[in-house]
């Protein structure tokens, strides 16, 4: 991602909103999801009942903590290989609705037991944003759902719908992390981009974890070195109880077992001890 006062300010102004904001307050509800007071208002939402996408529109679907920011790197990257211009954004580039019929669609996900842990550390990792009081007190909201942006379960049932629609594109975090150079090269395909293997090279050489973080602050301000924290597959061995991994297992048997989506995630690779 580019340099981008606005996309920097707006973190800003989010996290000086949470410094005055206590978790039991950080919530509101918008037709059943919680959202965070910081981020999102219900007018946004009731606006974009309205709004109107272009032909040539792109959106990147993600449940937090997935690697949303890694995308829009790597796509804004393959954009400025195609045009040579840099993209600056006139507005936080975070849409939380549209007709998915005009747009190109890349969803995103991740196993869902790293994108809790990284949405656990985020939250009480960021000195501004309210923390919650164990991870297990987050992982028990976790799995009912009642953590910004609602329920991972609920997010990948729906998207679960839509993996075969001619304009959407699933992308798994754990692949990426796996071969990059290929998943930039998928995306490119996707977008009808003909980067050359010179600028696929340079643009996974930018959007490795190490280059990402060592420019964070510089591309997302003081909230960049905890919103690339990590970067890694597993993590979530190092909190998970037994139990917990039990729940877990047993939630996604229930919700994603025998679908498409769940064979997607490869659950069993990443997500048994
Ligand atoms: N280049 C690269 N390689 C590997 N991993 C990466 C990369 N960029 C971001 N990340 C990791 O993605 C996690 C943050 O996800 P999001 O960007 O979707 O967060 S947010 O919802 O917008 O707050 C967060 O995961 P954790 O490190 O596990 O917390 C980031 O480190």
């Amino acid at each position: 991602m580019t340099t981008n006062s606005k996309f920097i300010d707006y973190i800003d102004e989010a996290l000086e909103k949470s410094k005055e904001t206590v978790l039991s307050h950080l919530l509101f509800t918008y037709q059943g999801i919680p959202y965070p007071v910081t981020m999102c208002t219900s007018e946004t939402f009731k606006a974009l009942d309205a709004f109107e996408a272009r032909s040539d529109d792109i959106v990147l679907a993600s449940y937090p903590k997935c690697g949303s920011n890694w995308i829009l790197h790597i796509v804004n990257e393959l954009m400025f290989a195609d045009s040579k211009q840099k993209y600056e954004y006139p507005e936080f580039p975070v849409l939380e609705c549209g007709d998915p019929e005009k747009y190109q669609i890349l969803v995103l996900f991740r196993n869902p037991k790293d994108t809790a842990v990284s949405f656990f550390h985020f939250h009480n990792d960021v000195p501004d944003i309210p923390s919650y009081g164990s991870w297990d007190d987050f992982f028990r909201q976790f799995m009912k759902g009642q953590v910004s942006w609602g329920s991972y379960f609920d997010f990948a049932i729906n998207w679960n719908k839509h993996l075969d629609d001619e304009n959407v594109m699933f992308i798994l975090y754990e692949d990426l992390r796996e071969n990059l150079a290929t998943g930039i090269k998928r995306i490119a395909e996707f977008f009808g981009f003909s980067p050359s293997g010179e600028q696929i090279q340079t643009i996974s050489a930018q959007s490795t974890f190490h280059a990402m973080r060592a420019k964070s602050q510089e591309t997302h301000g003081a909230v960049g070195p905890f919103l690339f924290r990590k970067g890694e597959v597993g993590d979530w061995k190092n909190l998970f109880s037994e139990t917990q991994n039990q729940e877990m297992d047993e939630k996604f048997k229930e919700c994603l077992a025998g679908t498409a989506l769940g064979t997607k995630l490869k659950y069993n690779s990443y997500c048994q001890p």
